[in-house]
């Protein structure tokens, strides 16, 4: 490779499409010697409040959902920023950008329009070295597959369900390989959508690909999968347990946390006890979002409170940033990360986030959004980055099944190098 082949000499983006038929960003990264990388950035529906901005433009075609100004961002200024940095300083050309846009929530080229040219650029560095993204992002040690975390009940903003609560989800983690925990959730979901039949509920399905039914409570919700694994020849809490994310600023109004479905209104101490009830009934081992973005205090209670019995993990309260994660610490909330790129931005600032949260011990899941594409980045993140989770979706719907995809993929490259961790056992 000549000294200057990793040198990007294009960078161009485009309008494609998400999983929700939303216009969303892509980009397309070339180096001087010939190698290309591409990447499609997700978007999220119950999205944090301090996440980086999604640029976003009017115009009726898509319901004021368009992405024609990050495009011409990425086609203008930050082409003009990035041209001619070598694609494998990923920090060097990240900060470009960041000083380029020079705002504190990247409101000015818009966190979508950076973090495609972030990613782009990584891929194109890969490949000019001829290496999977995994090896390159990772190097030797990146042989850690993730413990999915599989989305297979949808509720709250992702499906027309009277759910409150968001995602309920399996957590194959007693499997032995990733190939293992992948079968054990599709098995699961199998069994789950034959129970949802044999009761004449019904089986379509959210923006995850989880199912959607109308049910009398969130008990019930759990109940269902309890049967589902039992169904599938598996053992409850064994070999698959169950992870909820309720995303509950979604129901935190003026301080009290509204279940229409099971028509309640509790405080954020009645809503820790509602919590702990439900830890105590079912083999629940992570809960995600469980108190309100900006409820620190209810943060603190449910802290307190589950600390060491479950994983809690803090996606809207810490949006993948640094100075909210830093709160955290500060306030004793949570003692995981939910790690999303595009609430950030930028690859660098992700890996910094992911490397500040480790120092803390801290556990650190990777995630999709829900309106998901083709693209298989976060896989090759989570096992470069030894994550040991990833959350992404229900094993149907193509958008979360080319994430588990690849996770086969690089599995087999692996081969007996592979490595599997049940961190529910060894204490995360
Ligand atoms: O809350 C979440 O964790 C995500 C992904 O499941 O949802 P969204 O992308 O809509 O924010
Ligand atoms: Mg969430």
């Amino acid at each position: 490779m000549a000294r200057n082949d990793t040198e990007i000499t294009q960078v161009a983006a485009r309008m494609v499409l998400d999983s929700r038929g939303n216009p969303t960003v892509e980009a397309e990264v070339a180096l001087v010697g010939g190698a290309r990388g591409r990447a499609i950035v997700p978007s999220g529906a119950s999205t944090g409040k301090f996440e980086a901005v999604e640029l976003r433009d009017g115009g009726p075609t898509y319901g004021g959902k368009g992405v024609s100004k990050a495009i011409a961002n990425v086609n203008g200024p930050i082409a003009g920023a990035v041209i001619g940095y070598d694609a494998r300083q990923q920090r060097l050309l990240d900060r470009a950008m960041i000083s380029l846009d020079d705002t504190q929530d990247k409101s000015r080229l818009g966190a979508n329009a950076m973090l495609s040219v972030s990613l782009a650029a990584a891929r194109a560095a890969a490949n000019a070295s001829r290496l999977p993204l995994t090896s390159y992002l990772g190097g030797v040690n990146a042989t850690l597959l993730p413990v999915p975390m599989m989305n297979v009940i949808n509720g709250g903003v992702h499906a027309s369900n009277n759910l409150d609560m968001q995602e309920f989800m399996l957590v194959p983690h007693g499997a032995v390989t990733f190939r293992e925990a992948l079968q054990w959730g599709v098995q699961t979901y199998a069994a789950l959508k034959a129970e949802l039949a044999a009761q004449s509920l019904s089986t379509t399905v959210g923006d995850e690909g989880g199912f959607a039914p109308n049910l009398h409570s969130h008990q019930e919700a759990l109940e269902l999968l309890v049967k589902a694994i039992e169904k599938a020849g598996l053992r409850p809490g064994i070999d698959v347990s169950l992870a909820l994310d309720p995303a509950s600023t979604e129901f935190f109004r003026e301080g009290h946390y509204v279940l229409k479905g099971e028509d309640k209104s509790l405080t954020p101490d009645e809503m820790v006890d509602y919590y702990a009830q439900l830890v105590d009934a079912f083999p629940i081992v992570s809960i995600e979002d469980p108190m309100a973005e900006e409820d620190w205090e209810g943060w603190k209670i449910f802290t307190q409170r589950l600390r060491g019995k479950i994983q809690i993990v803090g996606d809207d309260i810490f949006v993948t940033n640094p100075r909210r994660l830093e709160r955290g610490f500060k306030e004793s909330v949570a003692d995981s990360i939910l790690i999303k790129l595009n609430q950030i931005g930028t690859l660098t600032e992700t890996l910094e986030t992911m490397e500040l949260a480790r120092s803390h011990g801290y556990s650190t899941v990777i995630s999709h959004r829900s309106g998901e594409t083709e693209d298989t980045f976060i896989a090759d993140l989570a096992v470069a980055t030894g994550a040991g989770q990833i959350k992404t979706g229900a094993p149907a719907r193509s958008d979360r099944v080319a994430k588990y995809n690849q996770l086969l993929r690089i599995e087999a490259m692996l081969g007996e190098g592979a490595r599997f961790i049940d961190w529910v056992k060894r204490g995360k």
